[in-house]
């Protein structure tokens, strides 16, 4: 257990000091005028204070001189000023009040843009893969959304304002015995931050702790609510099961935090204990000085009033423990943009659209030239290497096609390539340039992997999201979609490009999974139109029959003709016509690397793998005869070509 010392109040006031730097930096001139408007209320309780302690002075003044007009007179101004503060006051929390919620506003979306810049500001996808990372983030991002996130901010002016109340009221007491007020203040200031600490270390247990399984519990719950399994759910009659594993992980997530809730509640007494102590000695002077005459009525009850008020500096209850996770939310948050090395707040976002690879409009883009050097990489999540030393370049303007068996690393080869993982060592280079580093070279790249997004909005976006450029417009997209096959389905949509293809919109509609593989082929497509340099499709389109995807990839050929592409497939016919064939294998400890390299007829003479594969494959096209026809007569003539060499 760590013990709140210098290292608690050290803490404390840092992440304190933090949430004042974003709370600044998301309004400043509302958290100015906020604070103006705060000191002024606790300026006017101030003088609240001093103003009773005079008019219960001046009432015992008169009610002894029998109300002589003089003394009715003193009686009527500090009334006065009395009632002009309790009027005052409300005012000014009111409009404090109304400012807050302004602040907080744009304080929630300072912290978003936090979030959502750590999850895509660094090049890679690897943090979001380290489940540390990826369960802390999450649990950073269901904190922001919880309600007494948002109250913790609005409340931060009413926090100030009872402590600049508190201030002044230590000002008033100075005037008695300077260090009285002193050790009441303090007193009440460290119980204030053990409380927090208290309150904080609760929290950090829900953003630490349990961050994982949290998550595990959300995926849970997100089977038995969303419409995307509830299919399978109801099929497989899942959903008792699942509600039971969703309820054991949830109390599973949750019972260290509910364990270490009273840990340091004794620390919290203790504190409580000094406090009271400190007042009980303040309060004792003060009713000496008080039998021995030395103050007036009007500077007793003036003093018992500021002392009681020096409260101010204590924990703030309900209200400080709202504050306390917002500062938590917001200290994890940057502990895990520091973690990344990203600064604690995000550049201010650029409002227009990155045009990095788009050429001048009608001017297609060069081809890139690929290199991949001594590439060694190994998953996060994995002890293995998926690849040692692996070597390959691939000049500009070719069409290279990648096969292999499943899990080999071909999709890690392509994720390389996008710079999604930064290799162990060696290097990945897209002409000359770092995908891992330098955006401007990724986005040279459009790829379409098989488990491409299907993104719940329009036709118009699905299609030409890759592409940012100005030369793609609408007749841009049609073509593209067109070379994907896909103009039929243009023809069947309601609203055509506006579309939304998801049912759970209003007007919207779902594809089916050919349907949803031509969109995203044409997403490629339109990409080479917006300017990319290599195109790569990593299987999106297997969901195709047979003669559909290579023709599919014969008219993609066509079309990129020119380009550098990549083309991944497990259907050798498909992947034929391409310039050069690479087949990954793995050596005898799961190593993946490039077992056969040249083209089809190259390959198919050597009579290896690929060859192996291709004869596999053609036989089971044939077997199926009417299926296939085509494709089956063909691939089994290219193989007894193989068996006859
Ligand atoms: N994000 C990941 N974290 C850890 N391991 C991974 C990850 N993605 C893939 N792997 C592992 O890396 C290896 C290569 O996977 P990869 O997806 O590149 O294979 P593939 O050749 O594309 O397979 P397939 O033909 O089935 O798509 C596999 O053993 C896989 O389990």
């Amino acid at each position: 257990m760590d013990v709140p010392g210098s290292s608690l109040l050290v803490t404390s006031f840092r992440r304190t000091a933090l949430y004042g730097r974003v709370l600044w930096a998301s309004a400043p001139a509302h958290s100015s005028t906020a604070l103006a408007l705060a000191a002024g209320s606790a300026a006017v309780a101030t003088g609240g204070v001093l103003a009773t302690g005079q008019l219960v002075g001046a009432l015992h003044q008169a009610i002894a001189k029998e109300a002589s007009p003089a003394a009715t007179e003193t009686v009527w101004f500090w009334l006065l000023l009395t009632a002009a503060a309790l009027v005052a006051s409300p005012i000014l929390t009111s409009a404090t009040a109304a400012l807050a919620q302004a602040i907080s506003a744009r304080y929630l979306r300072t912290v978003h843009d936090m979030a959502m810049d750590a999850g895509t500001a660094p090049h890679g996808v690897a943090h979001l893969e380290d489940p540390d990372f990826a369960g802390r983030l999450d649990a950073v991002i269901s904190a922001t959304r919880e309600w007494d996130f948002t109250a913790g901010i609005e409340l931060t002016w009413s926090i100030v304002r009872t402590r600049l109340t508190g201030l002044g009221s230590l000002l008033v007491l100075m005037t008695w015995r300077w260090w009285a007020p002193l050790v009441v203040a303090s007193s009440y200031v460290l119980l204030s931050r053990v409380f927090s600490w208290w309150v904080s270390r609760q929290h950090d247990d829900i953003l630490d702790v349990s961050g994982d399984e949290r998550r595990r519990a959300a995926y849970l719950r997100g089977l038995l609510t969303g419409a995307g399994p509830a299919k399978e759910v109801r099929l497989f009659g899942l959903a008792g099961w699942l509600l039971e594993r969703y309820s054991t992980t949830w109390r599973h997530a949750m019972s260290l935090v509910w364990r270490n809730r009273h840990r340091g509640l004794g620390m919290v007494m203790m504190a409580e204990a000094g406090m009271l102590a400190a007042n009980g000695l303040v309060l004792a002077l003060l009713a000496l000085d008080a039998s021995a005459g030395v103050v007036s009525l009007a500077a007793i009850v003036t003093l018992v009033q500021a002392i009681l008020a020096l409260e101010a500096f204590g924990p703030l209850g309900d209200e400080q423990m709202a504050l306390g996770r917002s500062t938590a939310a917001t200290w994890e948050l940057v502990r895990l943009r520091t973690q990344l090395g990203l600064r604690e707040l995000p550049d201010p976002f650029d409002e227009t659209p990155t045009q990095a690879s788009s050429p001048e409009p009608g001017i297609r883009s060069t081809a890139a030239d690929i290199e991949l050097r001594d590439v060694t990489f190994t998953y996060p999540a994995q002890e293995k290497p998926t690849f040692t030393r692996l070597s390959l370049t691939v000049p500009a303007g070719q069409a290279l096609a990648v096969v292999g068996e499943n899990g080999v690393g071909k999709s890690t080869l392509i994720k390389l390539l996008c710079g999604l993982y930064a290799p162990d060592s060696g290097t990945v280079r897209i002409d000359g340039g770092d995908p891992a580093a330098d955006d401007s070279v990724r986005r040279r790249i459009g790829v379409i992997f098989q488990d491409f997004v299907r993104y719940k909005s329009s036709l118009r976006w699905n299609v030409g999201l890759i592409s940012s450029a100005p030369q793609v417009d609408d007749s841009a997209l049609a073509k593209a979609l067109e070379d994907a096959g896909g103009s039929e389905l243009l023809e069947r949509l309601e609203n055509g490009w506006d579309t939304i293809l998801s049912p759970e919109f209003t007007g919207g509609t779902d594809l089916s999974g050919g349907q949803w593989q031509r969109v995203a082929l044409a997403r490629a497509l339109a990409a080479v139109a917006g300017g990319a340099g290599i195109i790569v499709l990593d299987e999106p389109t297997a969901a195709l029959d047979v003669r559909a995807e290579a023709a599919l990839f014969d008219r993609f050929l066509e079309v990129t003709a020119g380009m550098t592409t990549l083309l991944v497939s497990h259907r050798l016919s498909s992947v034929r016509h391409a310039d050069r064939i690479i087949v990954i294998g793995q050596d005898t400890i799961g190593r993946g690397r490039i077992v056969e390299d040249g083209t089809h007829g190259q390959l198919m003479a050597a009579n290896g793998a690929y060859a192996r594969m291709f004869s596999l494959q053609a036989r089971r096209f044939a077997a199926a005869g009417a299926g296939w026809p085509e494709q089956g007569e063909q691939m089994a003539a290219d193989a007894g070509q193989v068996s006859r060499q």
